[in-house]
């Protein structure tokens, strides 16, 4: 039995919460290979080592050489490692590398970012691993380029390399506590490349599949996740247990406790995940397995939503008739190297749905053009106010006319649904709205499904 456990940026914030981190460490010895993200936020409005790294990059490719950046980043760690008394030279090594990243020699500026980004959580899990032998645990940090955690070309949004799983199969968990750093990996040609945002839980998902782990323990700062995002809705209900599908929909839009990636290793290895409070580690938690019973009496297990899409609206008549028409839709996404999220259609319509962090206005710019030079559309629409609400349960399945309570609410609050999309998935219905009704839509929902009354019909 042996559990990989990650530790999100708020775990890790400060000296009192890396208190709690090595208890929680300590008291299970199943708890054998630890994830480290960088320092997050202290309270709100905090700035996450993640996001200082970023300046500090920036302000390198500006040439701004003032020590101020190196100073806000290596003072977090300090506090940390001085509670801990570890050896000086533990944060001399630290404050060195931090120091040394302008002047190492980059492919470009898209790797020197990544380099400068994985530095959070690379050098808090050297800091961690110090922590931990500090407080009598043996512990030792390990390179993702020992442990051959290979990743794609893309510096910055990084996918894993397969091959990762067969160097992982041939690493050995000894009696000693491993301490890996989230977030990153190494290129072929042994360059630092970073997963998107969020990635630390990418990185313990990898290592549960690849050490063949009996339970990933994903520590962060709320008892459960919810139902719905408790920034949205007062005081949520937990979901104690859900599937890996239904985590997959509900991470995808907007439930971001958990990167959306990162269940597909657990998948793969078909490894349970359990993601817990630091703050209350005695609590369940919510369990994430392969399959769970379904009741129809409660049919919706959770509603995200998320604003990060845009969508390009199509008219034209007969396109119902027109062979070829969709296929040179794509030959120009393609030609700009832009993927669609999601492609609704009617006989004469047609919407695609697009990530709006993957497209800069240029690039959008050039794509309608080339659509309605080479198409001529009767009308062509770019819609930048598009967010999807997503209403994810495996009761859906076996339950007659969900869809209508989940439109009744918005409708009775004058909220305009865009776009309706079920049946692709068996398990979740997909609205799209306007952004400013978003928050509100999940409200409504959430109150229909979730509110003591309803249940009980
Ligand atoms: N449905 C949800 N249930 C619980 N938390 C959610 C949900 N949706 C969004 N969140 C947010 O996710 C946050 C935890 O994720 P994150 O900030 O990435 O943590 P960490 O720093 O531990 O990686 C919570 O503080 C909460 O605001
Ligand atoms: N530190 C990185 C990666 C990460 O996963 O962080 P966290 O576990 O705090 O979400 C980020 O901020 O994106």
């Amino acid at each position: 039995m042996m559990k990989v456990v990650k530790f999100g940026g708020s775990s890790l914030a400060d000296a009192a919460h890396v208190e709690k981190v090595v208890q929680i460490v300590q008291e299970d010895p199943d708890r054998q290979v630890i994830v480290t993200s960088a320092p997050g936020k202290r309270f709100s409005g905090d700035i996450k080592v993640t996001d200082l790294l970023i300046k500090y990059a920036n302000a390198t490719l500006a040439h701004d050489q003032s020590p101020k950046y190196v100073d806000d980043i290596f003072s977090r760690y300090q506090e940390i490692g001085n509670a801990f008394h570890v050896p000086a030279t533990v944060l001399q090594d630290i404050k060195a590398k931090l120091v040394a990243l302008p002047t190492q020699t980059y492919p470009n500026d898209d790797y020197l970012m990544a380099a400068f980004k994985a530095h959070g959580e690379r050098l808090n899990a050297e800091l961690f691993a110090a922590c931990l032998t500090q407080a009598g645990t043996k512990a030792r940090f390990v390179d993702p380029k020992e442990a051959g955690i290979l990743l794609s070309d893309d510096p910055n949004q990084a996918s894993v390399l397969e091959e990762t799983y067969d160097n992982l199969n041939h690493f050995t968990v000894g009696n000693e506590k491993l301490v890996f750093p989230g977030f990153f990996g190494f290129t072929k040609n042994g360059q630092i490349a970073t997963f998107a945002r969020g990635g630390s839980d990418i990185t313990g998902s990898i290592l549960a599949r690849g050490l063949g782990a009996s339970l990933y323990e994903n520590f962060t700062d709320v008892d459960a996740i919810f139902a719905a995002n408790p920034k949205i809705v007062d005081d949520p209900e937990p979901i104690t247990k859900m599937t890996f599908r239904e985590m997959r929909e509900l991470s995808y839009a907007g439930f971001s406790v958990f990167n959306d990636e990162a269940i597909i290793p657990a998948i793969q290895g078909q490894v349970p995940i359990n993601v817990k409070n630091t703050n209350h580690p005695d609590l369940p938690g919510t369990l994430i397995v392969p399959e769970k019973d379904v009741t129809t009496k409660k049919p919706v297990t959770g509603i995200a939503g998320s604003n990060r899409f845009a969508a390009l609206y199509l008219h034209r008549y007969l396109l119902n008739k027109q062979v070829g028409f969709t296929l040179k839709i794509l030959q120009i996404l393609y030609k700009y190297g832009v993927s669609y999220e999601h492609m609704p259609s009617g006989i004469d319509d047609l919407t695609i749905i697009f990530d709006r962090n993957q497209l800069d206005n240029d690039t959008i710019h050039k794509m309608c053009a080339d659509i309605n030079n080479t198409l001529h559309p009767d009308t062509l629409e770019w819609i930048d106010d598009y967010a999807i609400i997503m209403v994810v349960g495996e009761g859906m399945r076996a339950k007659i006319g969900t869809i209508e309570n989940i439109i009744r609410p918005l409708a009775d609050h004058g909220i305009a649904v865009h776009m309706i999309n079920q049946g692709a998935s068996r398990i979740s219905i997909m609205l799209g709205t306007r952004e400013s009704d978003a928050d509100n839509a999940v409200r409504y929902i959430y109150q229909h499904f979730f509110s003591k009354a309803k249940l009980t019909i």
